[in-house]
């Protein structure tokens, strides 16, 4: 989604130059994302994901069909990309890919075109990966125990973060798993890709900037794009709950969101909502079907005055409706942008990958948010958090500090903000290709 975001933006800044933009995906993916909706200009191609016909992916271990996808790369990506050409009577000019995907890097050279990449996450976790060699030899000599409370105090920008805030894909030098070969493949490729994009904004980390500018041919951030793109309709569904948002007291409720792929573990579900019922706290959740049985019995029933589910939400109006006073979020990238852009101080429960590491960053570098004690939902926990947030001295202090990033973002997308000009330079690459 985060890249059919960025193509729709570029589409719309190159009306007029005669690009066509060529759309390559998984026909799963393609399906979710599109949700059936036709752009100008934009053409999906659905490339295999590496399944046999009849067969399905039934395990629960998302790093199998991982597997299966990358051993059908490059050649599933080859075989559409020719077809596009015949198709559209065109030569491919210029790859566009997300960055895990480094062999889009071998495409590019063996047609002589450039390779865009495109990071999904924070500019944080792209440089902590940068640094991989240098974390793993220190955990080499130190032993990886001792490790976990060092700090990164030879990563620019990251000197506070602790080396057991790290994605465990870096933690492990064990390049037999797929999630790991495939991010230490990208970091040996990145520094040949004509520009290395984020969808973040260069002021709200300086120094880590500045940092990878130095290690790219160009390090462009250019959003949050939620800012400055047009967003990906979900048609009117969630109208009920911002209905419902309308009638609420400013400031008050609890929005409770975990993205698209985690459900807390029972217990944890337990936690947080004996915590919502106790401290009776305005709340919105967006919680998929499949886990409502996951709740304690009769909790819908007993909190329905103050409390409202729904299977999906319309995200960025709800954080834009001055009745959400705070989100409790797992910390993916995505989630983290939309709350700086509407000010909305954060509570985090980090699962996996670079959640950990961002919401790092929340409470100790943006102090924009605080970490759940202990690191799981309990009842009290939750509690304790939920009033720092919401009562307390602590969140006043955050929700300013969240106040002052969202201006520093608005700014940046603002006509000769850093964003746009960094925007202006990606289309320019894009228009005027040179080979790598
Ligand atoms: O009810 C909902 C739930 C989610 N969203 C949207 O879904 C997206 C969720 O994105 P994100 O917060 O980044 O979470 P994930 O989908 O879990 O993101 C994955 O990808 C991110 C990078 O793109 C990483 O930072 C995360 O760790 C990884 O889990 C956001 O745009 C939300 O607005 C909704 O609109 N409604």
């Amino acid at each position: 989604a985060p890249l059919l975001t960025l193509v729709r933006r570029l589409v719309i800044d190159s009306s007029s130059q005669g690009i066509t933009f060529s759309f390559f995906n998984t026909a799963k993916s393609n399906c979710a994302i599109f949700s059936g909706q036709e752009f100008d200009n934009i053409k999906a191609y659905d490339v295999w994901d590496g399944m046999h016909e009849g067969e399905a992916f039934t395990g629960s271990n998302i790093l199998e069909a991982m597997q299966l996808f990358l051993a059908a790369t490059p050649g599933n990506f080859e075989k559409v990309m020719k077809e596009a050409e015949v198709e559209t009577g065109m030569k491919i000019s210029c790859l566009l890919s997300d960055a895990f995907l480094w062999f889009t890097c071998d495409l590019a050279e063996e047609r002589g075109i450039p390779w865009v990449s495109f990071w999904t996450a924070a500019s944080c976790s792209l440089s902590a990966h940068m640094y991989t060699d240098q974390i793993w030899s220190l955990m080499r000599s130190t032993g990886a125990a001792k490790t976990e409370e060092k700090t990164l105090s030879f990563v620019p920008g990251m000197t506070s973060v602790r080396f057991s805030d790290l994605p465990e894909e870096i933690l492990s030098d064990n390049l037999e798993s797929p999630l790991t070969l495939m991010i230490y493949k990208m970091v040996q490729k990145l520094s040949k890709s004509t520009a290395v994009v984020v969808n973040s904004f260069e002021e709200i980390d300086p120094v880590i900037t500045n940092d990878l500018k130095s290690k790219f041919q160009n390090f462009l951030n250019i959003g949050p794009s939620i800012l400055s793109s047009p967003t990906l309709s979900n048609g009117d569904s969630g109208q009920e709950c911002l209905l419902w948002l309308e009638k609420q007291r400013h400031a008050s409720v609890i929005y409770i969101s975990f993205g698209t792929v985690i459900t807390p573990q029972p217990r944890e579900m337990a936690g947080l909502a004996e915590a919502l019922e106790t401290g009776e706290f305005p709340f919105l959740w967006s919680l998929r079907d499949n886990a409502m049985k996951l709740l304690p019995d009769g909790f819908l029933d007993r909190t329905s005055k103050f409390g409202m589910i729904v299977s999906w939400a319309p995200q960025l109006k709800v954080l834009e409706n001055p009745s959400v006073g705070a989100f409790i979020t797992h910390c993916g990238w995505n989630s983290i942008l939309e709350s700086i852009s509407f000010g909305v101080p954060m509570i985090c429960r980090p699962f996996f990958g670079d959640q950990n590491l961002n919401s790092k960053m929340v409470e100790d570098v943006w102090k924009i948010g605080v970490r759940l004690e202990g690191g799981v939902f309990t009842k009290n926990g939750t509690i304790e958090a939920l009033h720092s947030v919401m009562l307390n001295e602590t969140g006043k202090a955050i929700r300013e500090n969240i106040n002052k990033l969202k201006h520093k973002a608005q700014n940046a997308v603002k006509f000769d903000g850093t964003s746009t000009k960094n925007f202006r330079a990606l289309l320019e690459l894009i228009k005027s290709p040179r080979g790598i």
